[in-house]
């Protein structure tokens, strides 16, 4: 198998490094090139045995997966790179939030099946929450699955589903440690050193995980076995506000969704 990665930043890296570790693919499988960030390529190279390359008549020559993972602002040139050299056989995989299949094949002028994947960067551990969504000539999808499975779990959507994946889970992870983040922060001004905070943080955060995990039951379940009647609990979950939070995080989800929305209709 050959897989090609136009760009090796923060998502691509996180799926290669799934992949190779679970053993789905060998590194020397793997073919990446970038724009920007030439050195950390070469240590990709140097540290995972992965080919790197600049010559796109290589790097797409006999590729059976090319897997576009630039910004969505940089596909255009990506796209340039591609088009005179994407064979047949190739089928194109797009990690890029709101660029729209049917513009990854106007701009590659192909009509090589196409899917797009919404991944999220829990893949470097093998916990992505990944979205999936194929251009209706992709066919055999198994080899597909099974190399995405291989760093977590996907959920089979439309392709207009994409947005709100896109915010649930490519973007969600993100508001989550946001939220861990103004939680070690309230720590601090409740008397605890920074280091304390980050401790006690992390370390609620990873058996929170693992409860969730593990035990099997809902998250309003797990939160009834923590509140006593008339307990610290109850207290703080009154102020706390259960509507109020839900709004928030509707407003949040909303601007994610809308933000690749308009992606989508080409507002860089
Ligand atoms: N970071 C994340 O958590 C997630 C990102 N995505 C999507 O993944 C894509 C990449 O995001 P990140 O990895 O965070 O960005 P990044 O900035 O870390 O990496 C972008 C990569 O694209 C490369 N690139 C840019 N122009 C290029 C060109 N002309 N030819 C070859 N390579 C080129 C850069 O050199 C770099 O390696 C985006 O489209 C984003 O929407 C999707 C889900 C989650
Ligand atoms: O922020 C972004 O646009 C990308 C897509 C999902 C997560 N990161």
């Amino acid at each position: 198998m050959k897989i090609t990665f136009y760009g090796a930043g923060n998502m691509a890296s996180a799926i290669f490094i799934g992949m190779i570790e679970n053993q789905v693919v060998k590194p020397e499988e793997i073919f990446l090139t970038s724009k920007s960030n030439k050195e950390k390529i070469l240590f990709f190279k140097e540290k995972l045995g992965v080919n790197v390359a600049w010559d796109d008549k290589e790097l797409m020559e006999d590729a059976d997966y090319v897997i576009l993972a630039s910004k969505p602002q940089n596909f255009p040139e990506v796209a340039d790179r591609i088009r005179d050299h994407i064979e047949e056989k190739t089928k194109v995989i797009s990690v890029m939030a709101g660029t729209q299949i049917n513009t990854i094949q106007t701009e590659l002028g192909t009509n090589n099946p196409v899917a797009r994947v919404m991944p999220n960067t829990n893949a470097m551990v093998q916990h992505s929450m990944s979205g999936i969504t194929y251009s209706s000539n992709f066919k055999d999808r198994d080899e597909l699955v099974e190399l995405m499975e291989s760093y977590g779990k996907i959920v089979e959507v439309e392709e207009d589903e994409m947005h709100n994946i896109t915010a649930a889970t490519g973007s969600g992870s993100a508001f989550l440690y946001y939220i861990y983040e103004k939680y070690a922060e309230s720590l601090i001004e409740l008397g605890f050193s920074e280091q304390q905070a980050m401790f006690l943080t992390k370390n609620l955060v990873i058996g929170a995980g693992k409860m969730v995990e593990e035990s099997g039951i809902t998250f309003s379940e797990l939160r009834k076995n923590i509140t006593s009647k008339n307990g610290t609990t109850e207290a703080g979950l009154e102020a706390l506000d259960g509507d109020g939070i839900r709004k928030i995080l509707t407003t949040t989800l909303n601007a994610a969704k809308n933000r690749s929305e308009e992606i989508s209709r080409g507002e860089n």
